[in-house]
């Protein structure tokens, strides 16, 4: 009995792969429908003398008599091509790329797997006579062990409009280089490269345009490509043994010229009954067939082309185009931002809550690191985080993550900021950013040079109370600022990270920052004229209590005091020349505002599990704020810029220069 094909979409590869069924025998193989808009779908039929045209590829997904669909369309639309197909238990064969990233190839494998149905990415390269002949050759070692594997693809596709426009296609990696990264896929079994190094120029619309890449393998085996959707490149592959050569001809992406040893085999593929649109497509009669093979067998996916490959081809696409810059919408759309976790601590563990109170959509940890192994591995029980590391730099090396939040204690911050950042890993930090302002400088400067996103978690300002407190000051609601207060103290000298200095005790840093931040929040990030600092400071040289004063241009100030010994009331209020603001205690996680005597409450969602600090799960809004500041390509928040953190540290040290409190880190 035939196989009988339904084609989904009626373009130039639908054309080419219809005229390769054809070299196949009809009893084996027959196109029984196409689908896409009905006057296309007809078109097509009439040419391919096919007997159901549909307008639709929903009708083609309930034909009843078809029993595999040729998924022909761009890559943008697989996702949902395949899904549709997919779910209505037909079998897929999908063009390459399979999807636009991992996360899109992950749902396809797993819809399959769910549906019971086959499916394999059309790779038609490895189904060559070519290609079998090759993984012959290897599985024999005829050329001993390979050390080296190179290809190259290029063809100026520019012109073509699916080549150079982002929201329509792919660029030189998804358009050619996989044919390259396929190959050399193959040559290594499937096996993970070790590491990766893109390099490649871009096209200002964000679509790479030439790409060169190396891979490293386990036991010093490497690999190279370069493709380019720009200029022609010669095109040719090589496998290189430690006892001979293989050397693929041009076209590498549709083997029909071996050369073994020196000896040059040719296996032609047959003449189309029609014209082409691409080089030897007929050459997709293998593929056809492989197709047919599985199906008659029962098999859900290909020997040669099993879903593990589909799933290593997407990973590594995504790693390159990480590094050169390429990022499509379906990168950023509905892919959740992965968090990194550095420190196994207290408010690491109120922050991975907090996260738990957004949509797993939009926010998942994959990984926990901490000094020591077992803390790690107790947190990620406890949060169920697949990943936990006994050290901060197996976090850094991991690919799966876009951003760490650096949760220990401030005298590490700059150490931990500077391995991820190093590491290409955006960042968020605790608060405060770093002991001073020369280790923040340090820290900003290295963010900028490795082109990351950074910011310290100054969690209050993205409190819904805080947006509506700078939306009122905005609109005038009080009138011309004043004046600004603030209060925060809390007996913490049981904690000996509040009173020990070389933890980076004291009042100023650990609570009274949550003051000075409000305080230039209020000011819009504008440096004081003067500052006049007072305090009492323990026998361990850290601040106990401190009060502040400052002074900023046109007769406007501010004041705060701060306790690391005693319970002060933790409000704050903002007094304008037509009314005043009042931010209820906690002011630095605000649930009440009382503006001009009406009183607002903004809470903060339950927690799932017991918290260490207050309202904790307000931490939600600092870890939304990066994932849109990511989505955007940020490398810095608008509400917590750069610019603000520094200031903050230059306020900090002149407030402990006039208190007498030097941290070991003031003196390096
Ligand atoms: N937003 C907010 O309101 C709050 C902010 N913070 C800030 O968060 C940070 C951490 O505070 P918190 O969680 O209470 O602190 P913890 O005492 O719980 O320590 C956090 C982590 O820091 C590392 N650490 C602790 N002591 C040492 C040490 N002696 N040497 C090296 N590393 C050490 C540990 O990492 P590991 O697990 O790897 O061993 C530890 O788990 C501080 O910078 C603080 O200012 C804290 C509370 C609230
Ligand atoms: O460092 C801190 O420790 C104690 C917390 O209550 C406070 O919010 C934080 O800044």
């Amino acid at each position: 009995m035939a196989t009988r094909w339904g084609i989904c979409g009626a373009g130039k590869i639908s054309d080419d792969f219809t005229v390769a069924l054809k070299t196949r025998p009809t009893e084996d193989h027959q196109v029984v429908a196409v689908a896409c808009k009905l006057e296309d779908a007809q078109e097509f039929s009439r040419k391919h003398n096919i007997s159901q045209a549909y307008g639709s590829y929903e009708e083609l997904a309930r034909d009843p008599d078809v029993d595999v669909v040729y998924v022909g369309v761009i890559h943008p639309y697989h996702l949902k091509a395949c899904k549709l197909f997919i779910n209505a238990k037909k079998n897929v064969l999908c063009e390459k790329s399979l999807a636009m990233n991992t996360k899109e190839v992950k749902e396809i494998l797993d819809s399959a797997k769910k549906n019971n149905v086959f499916l394999m990415e059309a790779a038609w390269t490895r189904f060559f006579q070519a290609s079998v002949q090759i993984r012959n050759l290897l599985s024999w070692e005829y050329i001993g062990e390979v050390k080296m594997v190179r290809a190259d693809y290029g063809v100026p596709l520019l012109h073509m409009s699916r080549s150079d426009q982002k929201d329509r296609c792919e660029g030189a990696l998804l358009g050619l280089g996989i044919c390259c990264l396929q190959f050399i896929s193959m040559v290594y079994n499937g096996e993970k490269p070790e590491s990766i190094q893109a390099s490649g120029t871009c096209l200002e619309t964000g679509v790479d345009e030439t790409l060169a890449v190396i891979l490293g393998y386990s036991k010093n085996r490497m690999a190279m490509f370069t493709c380019s959707a720009g200029v022609e490149l010669h095109s040719d592959a090589l496998i290189v043994g430690t006892k001979g050569t293989i050397q693929v001809l041009s076209p590498m992406w549709c083997p029909t010229s071996l050369v073994v040893n020196r000896k040059e085999t040719q296996q032609l593929v047959p003449e189309p009954s029609l014209s082409l649109n691409f080089t030897y497509s007929t050459g997709k009669r293998c593929e056809i067939e492989e197709v047919r093979q599985c199906l008659l067998k029962g098999r859900k996916e290909s020997p040669d082309t099993p879903q593990a490959y589909t799933l290593l081809l997407a990973e590594m696409g995504d790693e390159i185009c990480q590094q050169v810059g390429g990022v499509y919408s379906q990168d950023c759309q509905n892919m959740a931002t992965r968090w990194g976790i550095c420190g196994a601590g207290k408010i690491s563990h109120d922050f991975t809550v907090a996260l738990k109170t957004l949509p797993a959509e939009d926010h998942q940890v994959v990984a926990v690191a901490a000094r020591k192994l077992e803390d790690a591995h107790e947190f990620s029980r406890k949060h169920n985080i697949s990943k936990a590391y006994g050290s901060y730099e197996e976090l850094a090396r991991d690919p799966d993550i876009d951003v760490v939040y650096v949760g220990v204690i401030h005298p590490y911050h700059l150490k931990a900021c500077k391995l991820f950042i190093n590491a290409k890993k955006n960042v968020l930090c605790e608060k405060p950013l770093a002991m001073n302002t020369k280790e923040v400088k340090e820290i900003l400067d290295s963010a900028k040079k490795n082109d990351v996103f950074l910011m310290e978690a100054v969690w209050t300002r993205f409190f819904p109370a805080s947006v509506e407190i700078r939306k009122l000051l905005a609109e005038g609601e009080i009138g011309e600022v004043k004046m600004a207060r603030a209060d925060f103290g809390a007996p913490l000298f049981h904690v000996p990270r509040s009173d020990q200095k070389d933890l980076g005790g004291g009042a100023l840093l650990g609570l009274g920052i949550s003051c000075l931040q409000f305080i230039s929040m209020v000011y819009n990030g504008e440096k004081p004229e003067s500052i006049q600092a007072s305090g009492i400071c323990l026998e361990a040289g850290v601040d106990e209590s401190v009060a502040v004063i400052l002074q900023y241009s046109k007769n406007r100030m501010a004041m705060f005091t701060c306790s690391a010994g005693v319970h002060l009331h933790g409000e704050a209020f903002i007094a304008g020349t037509k009314g005043i603001i009042e931010v209820l205690s906690p002011m630095w996680c605000p649930i009440a505002l009382v503006v001009n005597e009406k009183v607002t409450q903004y809470p903060v969602p339950e927690p799932h599990l017991p918290l260490n600090f207050t309202y904790s799960t307000g931490m939600r809004y600092e870890a939304e704020e990066v994932r849109q500041c990511l989505l955007k390509g940020l490398k810095e928040s608008p509400v917590m810029p750069h610019a603000d953190s520094l200031l903050l540290a230059e306020m900090e040290d002149e407030i402990r220069q006039q208190l007498g409190v030097v941290y070991s880190q003031d003196c390096q």
